[in-house]
């Protein structure tokens, strides 16, 4: 990347020439236009919609290594689940009970009202806000089990009032979690099928002979989700694109180097694709942060993974001054920004884009991961510009209420009249004009 590049991770500098180039090239995550993985997608996609659920089954086969033959061999029973989640040691399952409560009781407050107003004349304006029928939630599976995602996926949808939640989640080799199933079971899941990828997306999408079609898809997932996802929408709603997990630290220097190293690898940990930047104006912190890095990668389980992504996404970044890391922040529009600093609420007015913003040294961002209680699925690839957290809002939609009174629509038909005139949509002012009362 530059001259600076060592082995393990880019150390960049914003006043070195060239500067803005290498971090368009290192914010670039080239799956996303890959025609080849288009092409695949759109192959997958095809074949779900021609043959449904057999097509569904070769790609799992496929893809995730397995040999079944039937559907019913890819779907999970509420008995299932329930059992996965009263065999689970204690300690899991109480951890996943204040997971998931924290999670509802954070998204219980994003709840839309409907809500109506009465004018002089009696005629009534409003908005009905109504949950989707049913929902598709995209749980990966391919590199990690997430029953965290599933908890992040189905409450808000339970929250919002969705009547009917079916679940996708691979299972690379057969390998199924039970942290996953308890997961599912205690979030209410109404369905549960073990298939992943381009193929999960696509039998949600166009619904086969046994996996309903939904009305919208939601949920993170690797670049062959998030193309399938892309492609699909129309026939569906979907959430956003949440691709590979990505983390912006900015530091002030006074951050112990080890805990923003572990920080960092808490993302790059997720995928190879997974994008870890630490952003400070003190140089001597960014090389003592460099220092633990080395130090401490070899000791993690998923070094290999963390290793890769460092190497091919991740960078410490020398800025001036705080101003060139607010700049920097808007400009990446990051998943996840860490604000390791003194003061982290003076930051906030001048940040527009970020997923989630984790205030201060302590907290890390593996916490908003599993158990804070605001939602983990966030918008990754500079599209915090213009999304949002997954939230109740997603598994809602809107209808306009429009009630006329007698001399309500007597008045607005002289408007819509005129208007409708101007464009020569004499049916539009004839309809208008017939409630328009003599005096
Ligand atoms: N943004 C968020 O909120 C969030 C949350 C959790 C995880 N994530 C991210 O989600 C991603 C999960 O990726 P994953 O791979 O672990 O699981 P995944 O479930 O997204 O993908 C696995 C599936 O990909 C398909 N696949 C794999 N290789 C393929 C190929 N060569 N051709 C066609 N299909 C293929 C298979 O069908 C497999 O079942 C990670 O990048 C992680 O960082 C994001
Ligand atoms: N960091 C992921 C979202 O980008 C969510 C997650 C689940 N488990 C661990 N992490
Ligand atoms: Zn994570």
């Amino acid at each position: 990347m530059s001259e600076t590049t060592t082995a393990t991770i880019a150390r960049l500098s914003t006043t070195e020439p060239g500067f803005h180039r290498q971090l368009d090239t290192l914010l670039d995550w080239e799956g996303v236009s890959d025609s080849a993985v288009q092409a695949r997608v759109d192959e997958i996609l095809a074949d779900v919609k021609q043959r449904g659920d057999r097509a569904v089954i070769d790609a799992t086969n496929r893809f995730d290594r397995l040999a079944v033959d039937s559907m019913e061999q890819l779907r999970l029973s509420p008995e299932q689940l329930k059992t996965a989640y009263e065999g689970l040691p204690s300690e899991q399952r109480e951890a996943l009970a204040v997971a998931a409560e924290r999670i509802r009781r954070y998204h219980e407050r994003q709840k839309p009202e409907s809500w109506q107003y009465q004018e002089a004349d009696g005629t009534v304006l409003g908005q009905k806000v109504t949950p989707l029928d049913r929902a598709g939630i995209y749980v990966p599976g391919g590199k990690a089990a997430y029953p965290s995602s599933v908890l992040m996926n189905a409450i808000p949808a339970h929250v919002a009032g969705v009547r009917e939640i079916v679940m996708v989640v691979p299972t690379p080799d057969g390998v199924l979690n039970d942290l996953v199933l308890a997961a599912a079971h205690l979030a209410g899941v109404d369905h549960v099928f073990t298939i992943g990828g381009a193929q999960a997306v696509a039998a949600l999408a166009y619904g086969t002979q046994s996996v309903p079609r939904v009305d919208k898809i939601v949920g993170p997932g690797n670049i062959y989700v998030a193309t399938a996802k892309r492609a699909v929408f129309g026939q569906v709603g979907i959430d956003m694109i949440a691709g590979p997990s990505e983390i912006m630290v900015v530091s002030d220097g006074q951050t112990d180097p080890d805990w923003l190293a572990m920080d960092l690898f808490s993302q790059a940990e997720h995928d190879e694709d997974a994008q870890a930047i630490l952003v400070s104006w003190d140089a001597e912190h960014l090389d003592a942060v460099a220092a633990s890095i080395e130090r401490l990668l070899p000791t993690l389980e998923r070094e290999e993974i963390a290793r890769a992504s460092l190497k091919r996404r991740g960078a410490l970044i020398l800025c001036q001054h705080p101003a060139d890391a607010v700049e920097m922040i808007n400009r990446i529009a990051p998943e996840h920004l860490e604000l390791s600093v003194a003061e982290p609420e003076a930051w906030l007015e001048e940040i527009r884009h970020a997923g989630a913003i984790f205030m201060g040294r302590h907290t890390s961002e593996a916490l908003g991961d599993y158990c804070a209680g605001p939602n983990h699925v966030l918008p990754t690839s500079g599209t915090a510009r213009f999304s949002s957290p997954l939230g109740v809002y997603d598994f809602q939609k809107r209808s306009s209420i429009i009630h006329c009174s007698p001399e309500g629509a007597s008045e607005l038909g002289k408007v819509a009249s005129v208007l409708a005139r101007g464009e020569y949509l004499t049916a539009h002012a004839r309809s208008a004009e017939y409630r328009i009362r003599s005096k």
